[in-house]
């Protein structure tokens, strides 16, 4: 799969050896095209320039191996436009306010700041209002399973988490913060979290690997009075869920009777199927590695043993080239490739299949559309974007704003109909069955839709001021 990008070549080009000329033939050849240079030393007898590439592929080491072998040119540094948006990190901290003099700086900083303190000491509930609690997130990764990368560990996955914290905060004006634990322990996770959990208003737990998963969610939400949740389950399954009203509109089939396979029982496939079975979905089958899950087997992992209940009506056993015979939608949260031509072609007629593993989808987009109906991928850079970041925002905006103690099933369900809504019945067709990230109404609806349902389930422990009701338009 190729991503188009730029990179930032440096150059030194020793003069009396090699030109100009040369490097522009030798980047051409190699796939690359030049827009831009720019002549950062000028020296008697090496000259050094910046030499701006369009490329097709982002993992093109070509043109650097070419430019590399040439005589005369080093090649100094080599940046990418994505690189760069990453140095020094994504995020900062902003006052709210300037501390320009001492009076300022007696009341944000001591002595003034006692009092608050102690008013907070009298009543912590005051927390909410007199701290930046109420409108902030911590985003808690052990980086066990950041996108579809796996275990890349704690360091490596600050920029996925920076960059939640950079969409929470765009999207729906929350304050996150990337929190990396350098620990795997489940019970250390949980006592991290509960530590550190007076400063936040909720807690976005992000690619932690299953099914470690599923008992440190459990257990924080039994624990902690926040919004406990952990974007990969749900974020995933009510976007997954939202998409499939809409297309199943598109193909004119129910959640009832279709038959409807999910790959990768990981923290995604699990909430997806949960979630699907909790809409009123009819016939889920859901398929790991190993193959269906079927009942009677002795599954070590707990939510497979539930799911292998509440799923697979039919009883069919077998890998997933067994799964999607005859089915009518794949969802595909495994990892990139599984799915293959054959598997798509053995699907029903008008067939919708969701390939939502990241960064390489379950089949290629290009092999999968002429055979399906509907396609839908977790990436930006094709239509139908499934992404766990259509829900997150607006859900933690509606969860902090009404207070929520925790996210439940109601304030899911009422989040994906809210995401499915924002597509009008008139717009809806094949290459439109999921809104836009940056449609402004997602984060509006979904606020709106988890507030009802929170209030509606006791989960709120108050009205927003501005909150009048919701219904869906
Ligand atoms: N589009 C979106 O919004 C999201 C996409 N994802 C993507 O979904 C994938 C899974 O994420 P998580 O659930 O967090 O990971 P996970 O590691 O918890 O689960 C992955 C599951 O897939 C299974 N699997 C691997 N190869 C398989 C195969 N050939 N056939 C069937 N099952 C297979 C694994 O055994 C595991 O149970 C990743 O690629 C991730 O990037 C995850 C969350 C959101
Ligand atoms: C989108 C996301 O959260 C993931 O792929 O892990
Ligand atoms: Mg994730």
């Amino acid at each position: 799969m190729t991503i188009a990008t730029t990179m930032i070549i440096r150059l030194d080009i020793e003069k009396s050896v090699a030109s100009f000329g040369d490097v522009a033939s030798g980047i051409a050849v190699a796939g690359g095209d030049i827009v831009a240079i720019d002549v950062i030393r000028a020296g008697r007898e090496i000259t050094t320039r910046d030499i701006t590439v369009n490329v097709l592929d982002a993992g093109n080491e070509d043109i650097i191996r070419v430019l590399s072998d040439m005589p005369g040119i080093k090649v100094v540094n080599v940046s990418d436009r994505t690189f760069l948006a990453h140095l020094g990190g994504k995020i900062e901290v902003i006052p709210k306010m300037p501390i320009k003099n001492r009076e300022d700086l007696s009341q944000v900083y001591t002595p003034g700041v006692a009092r608050v303190s102690m008013a907070i000491a009298e009543d912590n509930s005051k927390a909410y209002t007199l701290t930046m609690k109420r409108n902030t997130v911590a985003v808690v990764t052990d980086g066990t399973a950041v996108l579809g990368l796996g275990d890349i560990g704690p360091e490596a996955a600050m920029p996925v988490m920076e960059g939640k914290a950079m969409l929470f905060k765009q999207l729906a004006g929350i304050d996150a913060f990337p929190l990396c634990l350098d620990t795997k322990d489940p019970d250390e996770i949980i006592r991290i979290v509960k530590a550190v959990s007076p400063g936040f208003g909720g807690i976005n737990l992000e690619d932690i690997s299953s099914p470690r998963c599923f008992d440190i969610e459990r257990k924080l939400a039994e624990e902690l009075d926040i919004p406990v949740f952990h974007d990969d389950q749900h974020g995933t399954a009510v976007v997954a869920l939202a998409g499939l009203l809409n297309a199943l509109t598109v193909v004119g089939k129910t959640l009832k009777t279709a038959k409807i396979v999910v790959a990768g029982i990981g923290a995604a496939g699990v909430s997806i199927c949960n979630l699907l079975l909790a809409a009123g979905a009819g016939h889920v089958c859901a398929v790991d590695k190993e193959g269906i899950l079927c009942k009677g087997v002795p599954y070590t992992n707990e939510e497979w043993r539930k799911l292998a209940f509440s799923t697979n009506p039919e009883g069919i056993q077998g890998l997933l080239g067994e799964a999607v015979k005859g089915a009518d939608v794949f969802i595909g949260v495994a990892g990139g490739g599984i799915l293959n031509v054959e598997h798509v072609q053995s699907m029903a007629q008008d067939s919708i299949v969701f390939a939502m593993a990241n960064p390489i989808p379950e089949i290629q987009p290009e092999l999968a559309e002429p055979h399906v109906r509907v396609l839908a991928t977790g990436r930006s850079d094709y239509p139908n974007q499934i992404n766990n970041v259509l829900c997150f925002p607006g859900l933690f905006r509606g969860a902090l704003d009404c207070r929520a103690r925790t996210v439940n099933l109601e304030m899911k369900l009422a989040a994906a109909h809210a995401i499915a809504a924002v597509v009008q019945p008139d717009e809806i067709n094949e290459l439109y069955i999921i809104p836009s990230i940056f449609n402004e109404k997602v984060v509006e609806h979904v606020r709106g839709a988890v507030i009802e349902a929170a209030i509606r389930t006791g989960s709120a422990r108050r009205i927003p001021p501005d909150f009048t009701g919701w219904q869906e338009k």
